[in-house]
C-alpha cells in the first residue's frame, strides 16, 4: 500500500512514513493511492465481531503488513482498553429508527479517543523500533488537544506541543490539556482563532529547519492518515448492529476539519451500503455553503457553542475534492492556490457529485439549544451542542424513515456545562470519575501572540526529551 499527495508532487510513503509526516512536500495530504473493497458478504461474516477484532479487520489492509498482525492486534487492544463502556462505541436510541452513535466513552470524553489512542499506541512502537524522536505539533479547537495529549503523554520518544484558541476553548476542555504536567507535554494558547493555529501548524510541517538537527515534526490533526482510517472503523460497527450491510444506513455527522465524515465517505468506497451522510455544521457554515451554493468562501469566523467545530478552513475537505476531481493533483493544486484568495468554486461536474454523495444543513446556536431541550424533554437524554446539530441536521435532512439514521455523538455533554445550562438544564452534567477533581488540579501553558517565530522560540526551548 503507497500513499499519494493530494497534488500530486511530493513523493510516495509507505504506512509507517505516512504516520511519521504531517503535510505531504507539496502542501498536500496524503492518501491511500487505492482503497480496499470489502464485499457484502465478507461485511457480514464480521457481524457480532468485537469494535478490536472489526478494527483490525478494517485497519489491517491500510497497514499492509508493514507491522506484524500480531503486534497490530496488540496495539488496537491497548487503545481501546481504556475506555469506559465495553462496547467501545455504543449506540442509544432516541426515536423511530434514530440513533446515537457514543463515541465519547473513550478517556477524553470526546470522539477523537478513538484515533488518538491508536496513534498514541503506534507511535510509541515505530518511534522505539526506530530509535527515533519527534516533535508532535497539533492545533486544537478543544478536544483533539486533550485527545492527543493524552495518548502521548506517556511516550519517551515524543515532546508534544498543542495551541488552542485562547479563551475559545470550553474551561473543561482547556483543563484536560493543561493540567497534564508531564515534561514533554506543552499547551500552548494562541492569542487567536483555530484557523490561525491550524495555519501556524502548517506553516510549521512546511518549513521545519526551526527544529533542531535531526528531529522532525509528527501530526495529530486530522492530516495524519492514520486519523482518519481509525475513524472508519466505527461506520462499520454502528452499520453492522444495525442490521448492516444487508440494509443501508444513513449517517449524521458534526463537523469542522471534515475528517470524521471523509471517514464515513471512505467507509462507503470500501463497500458499506450507506444511505446518506450528512454533514452538519454550525453558524461557521463553509461545508454548507459550499454544498448546497458552490459558495466555498471564508467568513470570518463566529464564536458558538459549539466551540469545537468553530473551524473556517476545513483540511480535509482537500482529500475529498481529490476524489471530486478524479485524483487530479495538478487540479487539486490550482484551486487550493485560488482559495488562497478567500474563495473557491467547485466545477459542476464536482458539485453535482458531492451532492449525490452529502446531504448538508446549517444550525445555528438557537436551534441547537431548541434541540437539546426537545430531546432531553422527550427521552431524558442529553446530548452535548455539536451531537444537538447532528440530530437537527439528520432530521431535516432524512430523505427515507423506515432506515436507521445515525447521529455520530462527538463529544459528552460534561465538557460543555455552559451550553447546557442555557438550554435549561439546571445541574452542570457530572465529569466521570476519573476527572471529578479537574478543577482543583493544578494547571501550566503560556499564552502567546499569534507571530510563528515566536511559537517556535518557545517550542525549542521546552523541548524535553
Ligand atoms: C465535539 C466535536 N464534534 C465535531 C467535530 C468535527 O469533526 P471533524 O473536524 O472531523 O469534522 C469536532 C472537531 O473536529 C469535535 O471536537
Ligand atoms: N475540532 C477539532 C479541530 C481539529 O480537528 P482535527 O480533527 O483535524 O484534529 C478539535 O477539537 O481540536
Amino acid at each position: 500500500m503507497k500513499y499519494i499527495s493530494t497534488r500530486g508532487q511530493a513523493p510516495s510513503l509507505s504506512f509507517e512514513e505516512v504516520v511519521l509526516t504531517g503535510l505531504a512536500s507539496d502542501g498536500g495530504l496524503y492518501v491511500p493511492e487505492t482503497l480496499p473493497q470489502f464485499s457484502h458478504e465478507e461485511i457480514a461474516s464480521w457481524a457480532g465481531l468485537s469494535y478490536q477484532e472489526l478494527a483490525f479487520k478494517v485497519m489491517s489492509p491500510f497497514v499492509a503488513g508493514e507491522i506484524p498482525d500480531a503486534d497490530l492486534r496488540r496495539l488496537i487492544d491497548d487503545a481501546y482498553a481504556g475506555f469506559r463502556h465495553e462496547a467501545i462505541a455504543p449506540l442509544v436510541q432516541t426515536g423511530h429508527n434514530e440513533w446515537i452513535l457514543e463515541l465519547f466513552q473513550g478517556p477524553t470524553l470526546a470522539f477523537k479517543d478513538f484515533a488518538l489512542q491508536f496513534l498514541g499506541h503506534l507511535l510509541d512502537y515505530i518511534l522505539k523500533k526506530r530509535d527515533q524522536k519527534v516533535v508532535v505539533m497539533g492545533a486544537t479547537s478543544g478536544d483533539t488537544g486533550s485527545a492527543a495529549i493524552e495518548g502521548c503523554r506517556r511516550c519517551e520518544n515524543i515532546d508534544i506541543f498543542i495551541l488552542h484558541p485562547h479563551n475559545r476553548v470550553s474551561n473543561v476542555q482547556r483543563r484536560q490539556m493543561t493540567t497534564v504536567l508531564e515534561g514533554n507535554v506543552h499547551n500552548i494558547a494562541l492569542d487567536g482563532n483555530f484557523d490561525d493555529c491550524q495555519n501556524m501548524v502548517k506553516a510549521s510541517f512546511a518549513d521545519q529547519s526551526f527544529l533542531p538537527q535531526g528531529r522532525q515534526l509528527v501530526a495529530v490533526n486530522s492530516i495524519n492518515w492514520a486519523r482518519i482510517m481509525a475513524q472508519i472503523v466505527y461506520y462499520f460497527y454502528a452499520s453492522l448492529a444495525l442490521g448492516g450491510p444487508a440494509r443501508p444506513v444513513s449517517f449524521s455527522v458534526p463537523t469542522g476539519n471534515f475528517g470524521d465524515i471523509f471517514a464515513g465517505y471512505l467507509a462507503s468506497r470500501m463497500g458499506l451500503p450507506i444511505d446518506q451522510l450528512v454533514i452538519a455544521t454550525n453558524s461557521n457554515d463553509i461545508l454548507h455553503r459550499a454544498i448546497s451554493s458552490n459558495d466555498h468562501s471564508k467568513h470570518e469566523l463566529q464564536h458558538t457553542l459549539s466551540p469545537s467545530m468553530d473551524i473556517m478552513v476545513s483540511s480535509n475537505f482537500e482529500r475529498m475534492l481529490f476524489d471530486l476531481y478524479d485524483r487530479d493533483g495538478a487540479a487539486i493544486a490550482a484551486l487550493m492556490e485560488e482559495f488562497k484568495s478567500g474563495a473557491m468554486h467547485l466545477s459542476e461536474g464536482a458539485l453535482t457529485r458531492a451532492r449525490e454523495l452529502f446531504a448538508s444543513h446549517k444550525v445555528d446556536d438557537a436551534r441547537m439549544l431548541e434541540v437539546i431541550r426537545d430531546v432531553f424533554e422527550k427521552t431524558e437524554y442529553l446530548l452535548d451542542p455539536h451531537t444537538a446539530i447532528g440530530v437537527e441536521a439528520a432530521r431535516a435532512t432524512r430523505r427515507n424513515r423506515d432506515l436507521p439514521m445515525v447521529c455520530l455523538a462527538t463529544a459528552h455533554p460534561a465538557k460543555f456545562p455552559e451550553a447546557v445550562r442555557q438550554a435549561g438544564q439546571e445541574t452542570d452534567p457530572q465529569l466521570p470519575h476519573h476527572m471529578a477533581d479537574l478543577f482543583q488540579r493544578e494547571e501550566r501553558y503560556e499564552v502567546l501572540p499569534n507571530d510563528t517565530e515566536t511559537v517556535h522560540k518557545f517550542m525549542r526551548e521546552h523541548l524535553a526529551c
